[in-house]
């Protein structure tokens, strides 16, 4: 079954214009999210087990002929994926995004919405995204921090990639525990984007990040 094909409208921003594929991410199969969801356990079921040796190989095989099977037919790299935000506007990222890419299984599925000030979102995380004991590995809140920063420059003027990203961590950011994070953007200063965002926990600040969003164009 393919699934790239879905037809959406053009916009100055369209992935199209750059050779990507685009699908909508109201098309694609229950089943799909279903299987992402049930990886996404396994991964933290593999990470965590303590079974015997007879069960672990005899799990690995099983997910050896998994993978076969799934990889007869593959995604194009670089494939998109659009998903309509609560008050109707709409974002793009790629469909594997690490972070929010809704086919990859060891991304946590973090979901940025609108508000009055930039972007939104609400995650808790478990040991796979672990550093130190029973916290939050810091290149993982750096990772979360550029995706909200990078994407609230896409939504509120257009899409293009991080030329700087800094991180204060303030305070240690918990597993287990659920994370806010935000983003808005600063100021606008012709292709350079000036964004800002923050993770609180409980409340309290744990991480902040500022960068330089550098917006790009189909034709240059
Ligand atoms: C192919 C794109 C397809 C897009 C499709 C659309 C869908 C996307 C939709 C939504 C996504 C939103 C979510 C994303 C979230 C995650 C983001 C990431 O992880 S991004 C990956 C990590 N970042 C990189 O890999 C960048 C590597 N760097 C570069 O490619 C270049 O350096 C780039 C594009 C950033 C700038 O290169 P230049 O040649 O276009 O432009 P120059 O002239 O060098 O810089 C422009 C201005 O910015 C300043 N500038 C550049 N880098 C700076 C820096 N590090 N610090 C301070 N200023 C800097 C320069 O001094 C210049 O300023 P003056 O115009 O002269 O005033």
């Amino acid at each position: 079954m393919t699934v790239n094909t879905q037809p959406v409208t053009e916009s100055p921003d369209d992935p199209r214009a750059f050779g990507l594929p685009l699908v909508d991410a109201h098309s694609l199969p229950a089943e799909l999210r279903t299987l992402v969801s049930r990886v996404h356990d396994l991964v933290d079921a593999v990470a965590n087990t303590e079974v015997d040796t007879d069960t672990l190989a005899e799990t690995a095989a099983t997910v050896e002929g998994l993978t076969d099977r799934l990889n007869v037919a593959r995604r194009q790299i670089g494939a998109m994926v659009r998903r309509e935000l609560g008050d109707g506007t709409t974002m793009v990222g790629t469909i594997t995004n690490i972070v929010e890419g809704e086919t990859n299984p060891a991304a946590p599925q973090l979901f940025l919405d609108r508000t009055d000030e930039g972007l939104r979102a609400e995650v808790t995380l478990n040991t796979i995204y672990q550093g130190p004991p029973g916290l939050v590995h810091g290149g993982w809140i750096a990772a979360m921090l550029d995706q909200a920063v990078g994407s609230v420059s896409a939504v509120e003027t257009s899409p293009g990639l991080t030329a700087n990203l800094e991180i204060d961590y303030r305070r240690p950011t918990p597993l287990f525990t659920p994370l806010e994070i935000t983003s808005w953007v600063e100021r606008v200063e012709g292709r350079k984007v000036f964004v800002a965002g923050r993770i609180r926990a409980h409340g309290q600040v744990t991480a902040e990040a500022t960068a330089l969003m550098i917006r790009v164009e189909a034709d240059g």
